[in-house]
């Protein structure tokens, strides 16, 4: 079993980790297609195309529709779109995964200190975490706009590092998708991918993480914290 007894702070992927936004995600993309009169998508065909922030999604939402690469014109004129029926919907339809909070209060509670990272644009992060209750937990939130390149890319978990002091084997990158898993590695982190998220229909294993869960509280168990723990 992988070893995380030096990890002393933990980065989380925010999209399919903590919260599964796909939903909402999926209604702002069909929004935009509908005003251009595209055909529109299923939530389902839009959980495919999640992982390298918004202007990657509707780059491939409009190559679908359109059958057809999608010209950098009608790309750019298509996101100021999206972004309007995103920041529309947003919490509408999305949900917290199991026990998202409960781990989250017994990992402070056992004194990590925790971060988001996350390829959304920032814009949207600090409203969607605030709308969960979640911000109070994270003192890096770090989205896809924030640095000058986003996951796959090590810089935001090398940001981390550097503003925290840490060494990479004391930071712990936790996702549901090869970008989190290929930006661990790249820093020289350790990492823990989770199954239930997506992955362009990819079992998160193939990225070999450090260790695979299937569900959010068994990170718990890994990290070695408990109920008691946070009675102590
Ligand atoms: O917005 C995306 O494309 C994905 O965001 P994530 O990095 O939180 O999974």
């Amino acid at each position: 079993m992988a070893d995380f007894r030096q990890i002393k702070a933990i980065a989380f992927d925010l999209d399919g980790t903590l919260i599964d936004s796909v939903p909402d995600l999926a209604a702002a993309v069909n929004a935009t297609l509908q005003e251009l009169d595209l055909p529109l998508t299923t939530a389902e065909q839009a959980r495919s195309w999640v992982g390298n922030g918004a202007e990657m999604l509707m780059r491939r939402a409009l190559s679908f529709a359109l059958g057809t690469d999608v010209s950098e014109a009608k790309l750019a004129a298509s996101m100021p779109r999206f972004m309007h029926f995103y920041k529309q919907h947003l919490q509408q339809h999305s949900r917290l995964y199991d026990d998202v909070i409960l781990v989250l209060k017994q990992l402070s509670a056992a004194g990590f200190k925790l971060a988001v990272v996350t390829n959304k644009p920032y814009e949207f992060t600090i409203p969607l975490l605030k709308a969960f209750k979640l911000d109070s937990y994270f003192s890096i939130v770090l989205g896809g706009d924030s640095l000058a390149k986003m996951k796959p890319d090590p810089l935001p978990l090398a940001h981390i590092l550097q503003q925290w002091q840490l060494t990479p084997a004391q930071l712990l990158m936790v996702g549901d998708s090869k970008n989190d898993i290929l930006a661990a590695k790249a820093a020289g982190i350790a990492s823990i991918g989770l199954t239930y998220g997506y992955n362009y229909g990819e079992d998160i294993a193939l990225s070999s993480p450090a260790a695979v869960c299937e569900q959010f509280n068994e990170i718990s168990a890994l990290m070695n914290v408990t109920a008691e723990s946070m009675e102590q």
